[in-house]
């Protein structure tokens, strides 16, 4: 799986898709403002979340909607960052620990398997030096998301 060439590229590419997204998007007051940026070997992508207590379900843990939501950009943006656009069909999380606010968290994200069209992806939540969630989800291709 070739990555794009830059962090820069990426983000460029995903401006291009999805400037009003509610995960990723910088500029949208309303958004999660999630930096995904490739990882360092570039097989997917990654991104720190501040978990701050606006995000809270019970009082001192993240909400795991919120959770769900920042996996499924994690995925979304892990698929533009391999030059595929494709919406997501199925997305399962675990909730192994609460995610605690106040303490950063790192997500990743990488391609797991390609079944045309059909893409197959795993995520992770790491806090505290612990995983405290992972997700699974099926991407479908949707090429023509490239130019609108
Ligand atoms: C930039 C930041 C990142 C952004 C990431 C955000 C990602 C998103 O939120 S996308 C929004 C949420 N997702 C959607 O809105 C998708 C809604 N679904 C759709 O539009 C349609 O289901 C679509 C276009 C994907 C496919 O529809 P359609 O062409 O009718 O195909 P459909 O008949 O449903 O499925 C075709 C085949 O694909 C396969 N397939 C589809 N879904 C699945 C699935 N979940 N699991 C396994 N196979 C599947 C099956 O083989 C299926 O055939 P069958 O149903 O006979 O088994």
């Amino acid at each position: 799986m070739k990555p794009v060439n830059s962090d820069t590229e990426l983000l460029q590419t995903r401006k291009h898709i999805h400037p009003n997204c509610i995960v990723c998007n910088k500029a949208n007051p309303k958004g999660l403002n999630i930096n995904y940026v490739l990882t360092e070997d570039g097989s997917g992508v990654t991104a720190v979340f501040d978990c701050d207590e606006q995000y809270e379900g019970y009082p001192g843990i993240i909400h795991g909607g919120v959770i769900a939501s920042i996996f499924d950009g994690a995925m979304g943006n892990c698929m533009f960052a391999h030059g595929h656009s494709a919406v997501t069909v199925e997305l399962t999380t675990r909730f192994r620990h609460p995610v605690q606010t106040g303490k950063c968290a790192r997500i990743t994200a990488r391609i797991t398997r390609v079944s045309r069209p059909l893409f197959l992806l795993e995520a992770e939540l790491i806090q505290d030096c612990q995983v405290k969630a992972t997700a699974r989800a099926k991407f479908y291709e949707q090429p023509e998301l490239q130019g609108s």
